[in-house]
């Protein structure tokens, strides 16, 4: 069933502008019938149109304004159980072996799926293009707006593949062979392939190396050549392409390997792939410094001019933790990659620097993804560990914008399982922080450079507060670049944030931030008829009720109005 209707139309069919038939009715006879909405308080703030040079009212566009997209699962969570009850944590899935179908794929859409990854230290670009066309096939048939992130190799440390095993296990006292020789036959057994040619002369006898930052642990015992003798010493579980760091005297080896550049030649070629694919995020690993996210930013505007793509900055090393406020204002977004973390500073600390990366993401305006083991035992069992919930808790708490599942959904037994304990626990945890009140209010500074941006944040802050003290059902925004939309969501007010955007791209990157519900609307810059027109569709769907009360802010018109639903 096709969810991008026309108000009028009940023909199970997507409706593109350009397809429009003449048998749908033009834009006046659809408008609706009642009168303009009672306000029950009217607050314009108008500025000069001179202020806001980026925000023009978009051409209003006669075919496209009879439809709004929005996905089945969207439109009867609001139907069921109303506003307030909406997820407001967004959730991103690793696809992998076990969900690459288009039938698993929709599958995790239909879970609550908001943004797919595909991780580029896997798999082919031809098998990356097929997930890709099919997510995009479900967005267009079935109104999803769910974003692909391709997440970069980076040139770190990591073993090759196990010579098309799915996995090795490791046993205590078992001697292992690391070298960075290519063995063209069959490679001799116990012995691992590093992708790094300066390991065998940046590893000493007697160093402590850590397999997927501490699951398996070996000890160096002797250096032959190139080929580096390891004795286990924690068994486990190899995983192909696993990421390697070495240790000695209980402190990180930053030897040459240091210097090995951020953004290798390969993720240059998988950027380009990403570009070409018109991916929504470029996530990118191992940042050490802002200069490669600025890199990367130019490069990709010099690319594509007419789409945008986001860049996120992977904390996951130390130096990205020393240099983190710098990097996260030059990107557009951050992911907390515990996995990798974990093997690069002491564990222990992992939680505190969580903390600290979704404080400051939030504090400058930028939507953060807390990833890596969150449900780590449902690769292989059903139902996850009471620790696994207490920490998936935490990151709701902590109001992270999106959780991710890495293994749990591209390799493990139950993606969606694990997928629906995410959503379960983010209802019940939001739910129930926000019912016992115990947010603690954060201070926002300031992020607007321009004043015309400051009087947008200052609108925003003000929309949010006034939603909470009169605990308004929903507020509306509608928005052109998403920034307005993004702003809101910063304040995380009690409602969820209707967020109306005319860019199916825009709306596909709203969906990584916490509390928005995307849809896709051609809007004029005239809100009395946008308004009407929005509750209209919305009614007639089902999704919003006569007596609603609703806040509704336009970055065209700098506004805010309260409203009931008439
Ligand atoms: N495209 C793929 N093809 C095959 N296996 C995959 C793919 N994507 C993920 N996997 C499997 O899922 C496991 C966990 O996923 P993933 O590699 O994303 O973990 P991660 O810790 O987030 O990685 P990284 O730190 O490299 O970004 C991998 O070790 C691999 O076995
Ligand atoms: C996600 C990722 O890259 C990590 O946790 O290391
Ligand atoms: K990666
Ligand atoms: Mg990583």
């Amino acid at each position: 069933m096709a969810q991008s209707l026309g108000l009028l139309s009940s023909r199970p069919t997507v409706i593109m502008p350009s397809k429009l038939s003449s048998s749908i009715p033009s834009v006046t006879s659809i408008r609706p019938s009642f009168p303009c909405p009672r306000r029950l308080h009217a607050l314009f703030v108008r500025a000069a149109a001179s202020v806001s040079p980026d925000l023009g009212v978009i051409p209003f566009d006669g075919a496209a304004t009879s439809s709004i997209d929005v996905d089945k699962v969207t439109e009867s969570e609001l139907k069921e159980n109303g506003f307030r009850s909406t997820r407001r944590t967004k959730l991103v899935c690793t696809i992998g072996p076990a969900t690459c179908s288009p039938e698993q794929i929709e599958a995790l859409a239909v879970g609550g799926m908001n943004v797919a990854r595909i991780n580029m230290c896997h798999g082919t670009h031809e098998w990356h293009h097929e997930v890709i066309r099919q997510v995009r096939r479900l967005n267009e048939e079935k109104g999803f707006a769910v974003a692909v992130m391709m997440d970069t190799e980076g040139s770190e440390i990591h073993m090759g593949d196990l010579g098309g095993a799915a996995s090795a296990k490791a046993e205590d006292g078992e001697i292992w062979t690391f070298s960075v020789r290519a063995f063209n036959s069959p490679r001799p057994e116990r012995t691992i392939i590093v992708n790094y040619d300066g390991f065998a002369e940046d590893v000493r006898v007697g160093d402590l190396l850590l397999v997927d930052g501490g699951m398996v642990r070996f000890e160096v015992i002797e250096k032959i050549g190139p080929d580096v003798k390891c004795r286990c010493i924690d068994p486990g579980l190899l995983l192909p392409r696993a990421n390697l760091t070495f240790w000695r005297n209980s402190r990180l080896v930053r030897e040459r390997n240091a210097m090995l550049p951020t953004i290798s030649s390969k993720d240059w070629l998988d950027i380009d792939f990403g570009i070409s694919e018109g991916v929504d995020f470029i996530a990118v690993s191992f940042v050490k410094s802002a200069e490669v996210i600025n890199h990367l930013k130019s490069y990709i505007a010099a690319r594509c001019r007419d789409k945008e793509i986001a860049v996120l900055a992977k904390i996951e090393s130390a130096d990205s933790l020393k240099n983190l406020e710098a990097i996260i204002l030059a990107s557009d977004g951050a992911m907390v990659a515990r996995g990798d973390m974990g093997a690069q500073i002491p564990l222990e600390e992992v939680p505190s620097s969580q903390q600290r990366i979704v404080k400051t993401c939030r504090q400058l305006n930028k939507p953060v993804i807390v990833a890596s083991q969150l449900l780590d035992s449902m690769i292989e069992y059903p139902t996850p560990t009471r620790a696994e919930v207490a920490d998936v808790s935490e990151a709701v708490r902590q109001r992270a914008d999106a959780l991710m599942l890495s293994g749990e959904s591209a390799m493990g037994q139950y993606p969606d399982k694990a997928l629906t304990v995410l959503r379960s626990v983010s209802l019940r945890i939001e739910r129930w922080w926000r019912e016992e009140k115990r947010h603690e209010a954060m201070e926002l500074p300031i992020v607007a450079n321009s004043f015309s941006d400051k009087i947008i944040e200052e609108i925003c802050n003000s929309a949010a507060k006034m939603a909470n003290n009169l605990g308004v059902d929903a507020v509306f925004v509608f928005t052109t670049t998403g920034h307005m939309a993004s702003l809101l969501s910063r304040c995380r007010p009690d409602c969820p944030i209707f967020a109306f955007t005319s860019s199916t791209s825009v709306r596909r990157r709203l969906n990584l931030q916490w509390g928005l519900i995307p849809f896709r609307l051609s809007f004029s810059g005239d809100m009395e008829s946008n308004l009407n027109r929005t509750f209209a569709l919305l009614k007639a769907r089902g999704m919003i009720q006569s007596g609603d009360l609703v806040i509704a802010l336009s970055d065209q018109l700098l506004s805010i109005q309260v409203m009931n639903v008439p």
